[in-house]
């Protein structure tokens, strides 16, 4: 059928943010766009296949005059976005949206990729609470009573808005008969709802941009904001983007993403989480020596994770743009001795971040807010940021950055047991429309998700031996399978286990770590499964 037409519900007010202007905008962009987009994720499986057959990653020769070009940089810090030494970072529901900006954090990721789960109800209602949030209406009761409203007392956070990754379809808006990509839905809806109220206020449509593979994606997004500003006569260069840099091929592109996105750039961001899934991704098949031991080892100073970030910092104050850390996925808990251990890893992860160049950091939690604030200030002080802190002593090599055979740490029974667990209730919660969740005292979100099942992919296929000499096979994953859910059955009741998300996250786990076909992205079949 030609033209733009909406298939899922219309549910209360959701007509201030389908509105013909950003429905139109969102059928240019798709007819402008969505074939390179298309284009851009067949060289991603064309990647893949080469490395599977035994190609390497390097910094691309047909871009050095871009990296060895020191003329350029890229635009000044943002109205809003000059100090971001914390940053929070959560779903766009209603009352963590009020939770979020009232948290004394500087910016707000309002995230629709790794911590939402894009059902219907969540791409558009999300929409209105930021709308809602904009114009300083928000509020919310909880059922028991508590009511939540913007605090007056202190300065928001900024918001910046994560838009999903190239991979992701929308369905439920259709161009000509296609599903459209859910990342330049939640573009068009933000830009055209509320990129000139931002703008009114002072400060500007900021966006996040995730799970980007190469300079060429980021430049279908740079496209994507001349288009979007061009048609809502928004000026050009308010739009300001961070890139998360957060795989494996990126990580040998960051001069020339900054490069395509240096109009409207606020710098990169260090996605330690999706990094780590795409580094198991890309290598999956390639032997023991880029097997990663369990999810936990990897820390942030492992060799090939401190080469990554060492060398994002020198790239963004090299070109003029903020470098922002990761996250520490570690959560408040009730638990006074797990509570202490929490706050210390992240106040090391920070201190550690700020002490390398880092201008700022992520935080999961409100209740970490301060401790990320505390170690960016005993370094930043006033200043809002360490721009200016060149890491000229930073060289990092290509082989630095593929150092992943000297990543010490075992394979253990209880790391493979960690990702089965954790996989099955991360999924279960996303179907339930869900997409970050505490398990264990750790956040949990999509890409934290991605490492736990790819581990097991991973394990499986290459046969890896466990610390106390089994070996993984089919048959010791589906046993595990089987003892990982009937504990958490016991745990969450027969009941409520009996419910159709658990039966369904547990078959797409077992089919996501055993079929043979490695799926490029869990969220992929999780949303053939939504309505
Ligand atoms: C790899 C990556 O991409 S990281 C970025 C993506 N991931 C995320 O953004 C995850 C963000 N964090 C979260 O979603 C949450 O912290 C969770 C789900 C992990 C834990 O949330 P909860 O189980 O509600 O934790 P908890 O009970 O301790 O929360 C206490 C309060 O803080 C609020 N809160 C917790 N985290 C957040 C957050 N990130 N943003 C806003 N409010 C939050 C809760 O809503 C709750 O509010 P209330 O007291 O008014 O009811
Ligand atoms: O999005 C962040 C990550 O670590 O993944
Ligand atoms: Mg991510």
């Amino acid at each position: 059928m030609a033209g733009i037409e909406v298939t899922g519900p219309l549910h209360e007010r959701f007509d201030e943010v389908l509105t013909p202007t950003s429905l139109s905008l969102i059928e240019r962009l798709h007819r402008e766009l969505n074939p390179r987009r298309l284009e851009l994720l067949q060289r991603r499986a064309e990647r893949t296949a080469a490395i599977a057959a035994g190609a390497q990653l390097d910094f691309l020769p047909e871009t050095a005059d871009v990296r060895a070009d020191d003329s350029w940089r890229v635009a000044p810090p943002a109205p809003g976005l000059e100090d971001r030494r914390v940053e929070i970072t959560g779903p766009t529901d209603r009352k963590m949206t009020i939770n979020a900006l009232n948290s004394g954090a500087k910016v707000w990721l309002a995230d629709q990729e790794d911590a939402n789960t894009p059902l219907w109800e969540n791409v558009v209602g999300g929409q209105l609470n930021l709308l809602d949030a904009i114009e300083g209406t928000i509020e919310f009761t909880n059922p028991d009573g508590k009511h939540y409203a913007l605090r007056t007392d202190q300065p928001l956070a900024t918001i910046v808005v994560r838009p999903r990754g190239w991979h992701l379809p929308e369905k439920h808006i259709l161009v000509d008969g296609e599903p459209t990509s859910g990342g330049l839905v939640d573009f068009a809806l933000y830009l055209a709802t509320s990129g000139q109220n931002q703008l009114d206020r002072g400060q500007g449509p900021y966006f996040y941009l995730p799970k980007m593979e190469s300079h060429l994606e980021a430049r279908l997004w740079n496209d994507a904001f001349v288009i979007g500003q061009e048609a809502l006569g928004i000026p050009r260069g308010t739009i300001r983007a961070t890139v998360l840099i957060e795989t494996y091929p990126a990580a040998f592109e960051m001069e020339e993403i900054l490069y395509e996105l240096r109009e409207h750039s606020a710098g990169l961001n260090a996605g330690r989480w999706d990094y780590m899934f795409s580094v198991i991704k890309n290598f999956r098949t390639r032997g023991s020596d880029w097997v990663l031991p369990d999810r936990n080892s990897v820390t942030m100073t492992v060799p090939f994770m401190r080469a990554y970030t060492e060398l994002l910092v020198r790239t963004c104050h090299k070109r003029g743009a903020h470098a922002i850390g990761g996250m520490a996925a570690f959560i408040p808990s009730r638990d006074p001795e797990i509570n202490a251990a929490a706050f210390a890893k992240v106040q090391d992860d920070k201190t550690r971040e700020a002490g390398d160049g880092f201008d700022g950091s992520w935080v999961a939690h409100p209740g970490m807010v301060e401790t990320c604030r505390d170690a960016f200030t005993a370094v930043l002080g006033d200043r809002p940021n360490q721009i200016d802190r060149t890491r000229d002593d930073v060289q990092v090599t290509a082989a630095q950055l593929l150092d992943v055979a000297s990543t010490p740490g075992e394979v253990t029974e209880a790391g493979l047991r960690g990702n089965i667990s954790v996989g099955v209730q991360y999924l279960a919660a996303w179907l339930g429309g869900t997409g970050a969740v505490g398990i264990n005292n750790l956040m949990e979100d999509a890409a934290t998700a991605e490492i736990s099942r790819s581990q097991v992919w991973q394990w499986r296929h290459n046969g890896v031996k466990l610390a106390d000499g089994q070996q993984v096979t089919r048959e010791l994953v589906e046993r595990l399978i089987d003892e990982e859910c009937a504990a958490i059955e016991q745990r969450v009741g027969a009941d409520a286990f009996g419910g159709v998300h658990w039966a369904e996250a547990r078959a797409t786990f077992t089919d996501l770590s055993l079929a043979d076909d490695y799926v490029d992205f869990l969220t992929l079949p999780a949303y053939e499964r939504m309505p």
